[in-house]
């Protein structure tokens, strides 16, 4: 049994878009309903993609806007990114991507492991961003892009095995279409 890689992951994002919710959703498996501002808070999980274990630690950070300096702790040792943002929201939409544009500068690279995610689809009365639009932003990064819910753990499960797939990539370890991707 190969030894667990450690990963950690920043989840980035505007106020209120659902970071704290998906990281509670994918570590706890509950839905929290309150609003409770984060400074920034640390969880760690450890899962199994394809027989590998991963020990991940998720730094879920505090709402940024365009007009925040962008943290270098939020760039040092850090292995991928799951960039949120609400797809109710035009304000998050636009502000993830001042995020993007200031962790490139930070980290110094073209690209990093990134997964991009338009939180809250459950909203559909709401929705002011197409998923198209998303999925274009996310291409133009050469980014992974979903959609999710925090509501529902199946779409939190599937942010953070893509953002680990999308770092096995990074590290040249690439996955066949075929060999379906298992989070346990
Ligand atoms: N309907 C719905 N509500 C959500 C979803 N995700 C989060 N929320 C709600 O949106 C609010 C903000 O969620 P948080 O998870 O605290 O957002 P955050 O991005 O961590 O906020 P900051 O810590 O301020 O950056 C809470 O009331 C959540 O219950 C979702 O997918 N659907």
């Amino acid at each position: 049994m190969p030894q667990p890689k450690h990963r950690k992951i920043a989840v980035l994002g505007y106020r209120s878009v659902g970071k704290s919710s998906l990281t509670i959703q994918f570590v706890e498996g509950q839905f929290v309903d309150s609003y409770d501002p984060t400074i920034e808070n640390t969880f760690n999980k450890l899962v199994s993609v394809n027989g590998q274990d991963f020990n991940l630690q998720l730094v879920d950070t505090a709402g940024q806007d365009e007009y925040s300096i962008f943290p270098q702790s939020h760039s040092l040792d850090i292995h991928g990114y799951v960039l949120v943002y609400s797809v109710t929201s035009q304000k998050s939409f636009e502000v993830v991507q001042i995020l993007h544009d200031k962790l490139l500068d930070m980290v110094g690279k073209v690209q990093v492991p990134t997964v991009l995610v338009g939180n809250k689809k459950d909203l559909h009365m709401e929705r002011m961003i197409k998923p198209e639009e998303g999925k274009k932003l996310a291409d133009s990064w050469g980014a992974a892009f979903m959609e999710s819910s925090a509501k529902e753990n199946q779409t939190a499960v599937e942010v953070f095995k893509r953002i680990i797939m999308e770092m096995e990539k990074a590290d040249g370890n690439t996955q066949s279409e075929d060999k379906k991707c298992a989070v346990m």
